[in-house]
C-alpha cells in the first residue's frame, strides 16, 4: 500500500471507529489491568520460587499470586464482553447506515453498479469490520502491551539473555509480517471473487424464469461458479499461507525457548542469574506466547478489515438523493405538468431527449407515443425526479420540480412503471406500497376504481392472497392494475402511466381501459401509449420522434397530418384485442 493509501486507510478507519471510542477505551482500559496483573504475575513467581529455595513456604505469596490470576480471568472476561457488544454494535450501526444510504441512492449509482456487490457489501463487509476493527485492534493493543512489558521486565532481569530471546523472536516477526501481507491479498482476492459470485448468481436468479425457459441453468450455474472457484484459489492461498506462518512463529518460540534453556543455564553457571530470576524470566516468555501469536496472526485480520472498511466508506459515500436538491416551499398554482425545452441523456455526450416541451391536460387523458426507443419512459423517469434534465424545467403547477423535495413530488407525481412491478407480499401490501396510511374506505375505491374489485372478490383469501416473488402468482394484466391502484392511493395530482408493451387479453385490456378513462376524470393521466384503443380515448396526444416533440394534437388531427402517426397507428400501436373489437362493431 502506498503512503497516501495507507494514510487514507487509516482515516476511514478512525473515522468507522470514532462512534464507539468509549466502549473501546473502556474495554482498553480494563485489557490495559488485565495485562498489568499478568505481567506482575511472574514476579511473584520468583518470589515464590526464591522462597522455596531458602526451604520457606511463601502463603503470602501464594494467595497474592491466587489473587492476581483470578483477578486477571475477571478482567480479560470482561474485556471480551464489551469488545464482543462493541463488534455486535458496530455491525448493526454500520448495516444501518448502509442500508439507508443504499435505498437513498440516486438510480444512477445504483445502475453503476452491481447489485450482488452492494448486497455482499452490505452483509459480509459490514460483518468483517467486527472481527478485525474490535477484536483484533484491542487484541493487538493488547499484545503489545503484554509483549513490551514482558521484554522490559525480562530486561530487568536479564538484559543479554533478553537480548538473544529478542533476536529469536524478531526473526519469527519478520518472517510472519511478510507472510501476513500475503495472506491480505489472498483474502482480499478471496473477497472480491465472493463479490462477483454474488453478483453474477443475482443475475441468474432475478431472471430465473427466462434462465430456464433458455435452458441456460448449467450454463449459468458455470458462470456463477467460475467466481465460487476463483473465490476458493484465492481462499486456498491464503490456507497454504496461514499454514506456512503457524510453524514459522513456532520455529521462533521454540528457537528462543532452545536459546533460553541453553544460554541461561550458563548465566546460572556463572552466577549472572539466579533460579528464582530464570523462573520469573520463563514465565514472562512463557505468558508472551499467547500475545506474541496473536500479533503475528492480528496483522493480516486488521489489514482485512481496513479492505472491509474502505469498501463500506465506498457504500457509505454514495450520493443521497435528497441532499442533491435545494428545495425550496412549492406553491402549486394547479397539476397541470408542463415540459419546457427539456434535454436529456444518460450519458452527457448522448442525448435522448432534446428540447422537449409540451404540457399535460390538467384532467383528462394525455398520451405519448413515438416509435421504441425514442424517449418516452426517460420522460416519466425525469418528472418523477428518478433523474434530472441537463437543460430546461419540468414544471407542476407552475412550479419547477428540480426545487421540490422528493417526498413531495413522488407524493403528487405516481409513477406506474412500464413493467408495474410488485413486491413480494401480498395484495393489500402491495396497495399500501405507496401510501401504508391508506383506510379500508381508501382501498375499496381504489381497487373499484383500477377494476380489481371483481377479481379480489373471487379470491379465497381476497386482499390478503400473496401476489408471489416479482407479481409471479398473478397475470401481467392484474399486475398493473394493483401498481395503478396503489398510485391511486396516493391520490397523485399527475398519475405517469407507462403502458406494458406486453399483450393484455380483451378483458383484462377492456378493465385497464376503463380503470384509466375513471382516474383520467378527476386528475391528470399521462400514458405512454401502446395501444391504439388508449390513444383513441387521449384527449391530447404527443408524437415523440428521435427525443423530439414531433407533433401534438388529438387522434383525428394527427391522423390526417402527421405521416409518423399514421404509420405508428398502422404498425406500432397494438390493436385493440380482437373481443373487444367485435363487442364494438356489433
Ligand atoms: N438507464 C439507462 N441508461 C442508459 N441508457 C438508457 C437507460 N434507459 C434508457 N436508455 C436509453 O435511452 C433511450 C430511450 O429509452 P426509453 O426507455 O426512454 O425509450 P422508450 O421510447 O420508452 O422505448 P420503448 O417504447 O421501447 O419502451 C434508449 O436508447 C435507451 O437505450
Amino acid at each position: 500500500m502506498s503512503t497516501e493509501k495507507k494514510a487514507s486507510a487509516t482515516r476511514t478507519v478512525l473515522r468507522l471507529l470514532a462512534p464507539y471510542r468509549g466502549q473501546l477505551g473502556l474495554a482498553g482500559i480494563v485489557g490495559l489491568a488485565s495485562a498489568i496483573l499478568s505481567l506482575i504475575q511472574p514476579m511473584i513467581v520468583g518470589d515464590v520460587v526464591g522462597a522455596l529455595t531458602g526451604k520457606a513456604v511463601a502463603t503470602g505469596s501464594l494467595v497474592l499470586l491466587a489473587s492476581l490470576f483470578l483477578g486477571d480471568m475477571v478482567l480479560r472476561l470482561i474485556e471480551m464482553y464489551l469488545l464482543g457488544r462493541c463488534g455486535a454494535n458496530m455491525v448493526l450501526d454500520t448495516r444501518s447506515s448502509v442500508v439507508r444510504r443504499l435505498l437513498r441512492a440516486p438510480l444512477k449509482s445504483h445502475l453503476d453498479r452491481q447489485r450482488g456487490d452492494l448486497f455482499v457489501g452490505a452483509v459480509a463487509d459490514t460483518d468483517l469490520l467486527r472481527g478485525s476493527l474490535t477484536m483484533g485492534l484491542m487484541n493487538i493493543a493488547a499484545s503489545i502491551v503484554l509483549v513490551v512489558g514482558g521484554i522490559a521486565l525480562m530486561t530487568v532481569i536479564d538484559p543479554l539473555l533478553t537480548l538473544v530471546t529478542v533476536a529469536c523472536l524478531g526473526v519469527a516477526a519478520v518472517g510472519s509480517v511478510a507472510v501476513a501481507r500475503q495472506v491480505r491479498k489472498a483474502m482480499t482476492a478471496n473477497r472480491d471473487a465472493v463479490g462477483r459470485f454474488g453478483a453474477a448468481l443475482q443475475r441468474a436468479l432475478v431472471a430465473i424464469g427466462t434462465v430456464k425457459v433458455s435452458r441456460a441453468e448449467d450454463r449459468e450455474a458455470e458462470l456463477v461458479l467460475a467466481h465460487a472457484v476463483d473465490a476458493t484459489k484465492a481462499d486456498m492461498r491464503g490456507v497454504r499461507l496461514q499454514a506456512a506462518m503457524t510453524p514459522l512463529i513456532n520455529l521462533g518460540i521454540h528457537g528462543s525457548f532452545a536459546v533460553v534453556f541453553t544460554f541461561g543455564a550458563a548465566r546460572i553457571a556463572s552466577g549472572a542469574l539466579d533460579t528464582a530470576g530464570f523462573a520469573a524470566y520463563l514465565l514472562y516468555l512463557f505468558y508472551m506466547l499467547t500475545p506474541l501469536i496473536t500479533l503475528f496472526t492480528s496483522f493480516a485480520q486488521i489489514q482485512l478489515g481496513v479492505a472491509a472498511a474502505q469498501r463500506v466508506e465506498g457504500l457509505l459515500d454514495l450520493p443521497d438523493e435528497r441532499r442533491e436538491r435545494v428545495v425550496t416551499e412549492p406553491a402549486f398554482a394547479s397539476s397541470v405538468l408542463e415540459y419546457d425545452s427539456v434535454s436529456f441523456g444518460y450519458a452527457e455526450d448522448r442525448p435522448v431527449l432534446k428540447d422537449v416541451s409540451f404540457a399535460a391536460l390538467e384532467r383528462g387523458l394525455t398520451a405519448v407515443v413515438g416509435p421504441s426507443g425514442t424517449g418516452k419512459t426517460t420522460l416519466f423517469s425525469l418528472a418523477a425526479g428518478l433523474w434530472q434534465p441537463q437543460a430546461g424545467r419540468i414544471r407542476l403547477g407552475g412550479v419547477d420540480l428540480a426545487s421540490v423535495d422528493l417526498e413531495t413530488l413522488r407524493g403528487r407525481i405516481g409513477y406506474v412503471e412500464q413493467d408495474a412491478p410488485v413486491v413480494d407480499g401480498t395484495i393489500r401490501e402491495n396497495l399500501l406500497y405507496a401510501n401504508p396510511s391508506a383506510t379500508e374506505e381508501q382501498i375499496r375505491r381504489a381497487v373499484e376504481l383500477a377494476h380489481l374489485t371483481d377479481w379480489v372478490d373471487g379470491l379465497e383469501e381476497g386482499l390478503e392472497t400473496k401476489v408471489g416473488e416479482s407479481g409471479a402468482a398473478i397475470s401481467g394484466g392484474q399486475r398493473q392494475r394493483i401498481a395503478i391502484a396503489r398510485m391511486l392511493l396516493l391520490e397523485p395530482d399527475v398519475l405517469l402511466l407507462d403502458e406494458a408493451t406486453s399483450q393484455l387479453d380483451a378483458e383484462a385490456e377492456l378493465a385497464l381501459r376503463k380503470a384509466v378513462a375513471e382516474v383520467a376524470r378527476d386528475r391528470a393521466v399521462v400514458a405512454v401509449a401502446h395501444r391504439l384503443s388508449t390513444v383513441v380515448e387521449a384527449d391530447r396526444i404527443v408524437v415523440l420522434d428521435g427525443g423530439r416533440v414531433r407533433a401534438v394534437g388529438d387522434h383525428q388531427s394527427l391522423l390526417a397530418g402527421d405521416d409518423l402517426y399514421q404509420r405508428l397507428v398502422a404498425t406500432q400501436l397494438l390493436p385493440e384485442a380482437t373481443v373487444l373489437t367485435a363487442g364494438r362493431n356489433s
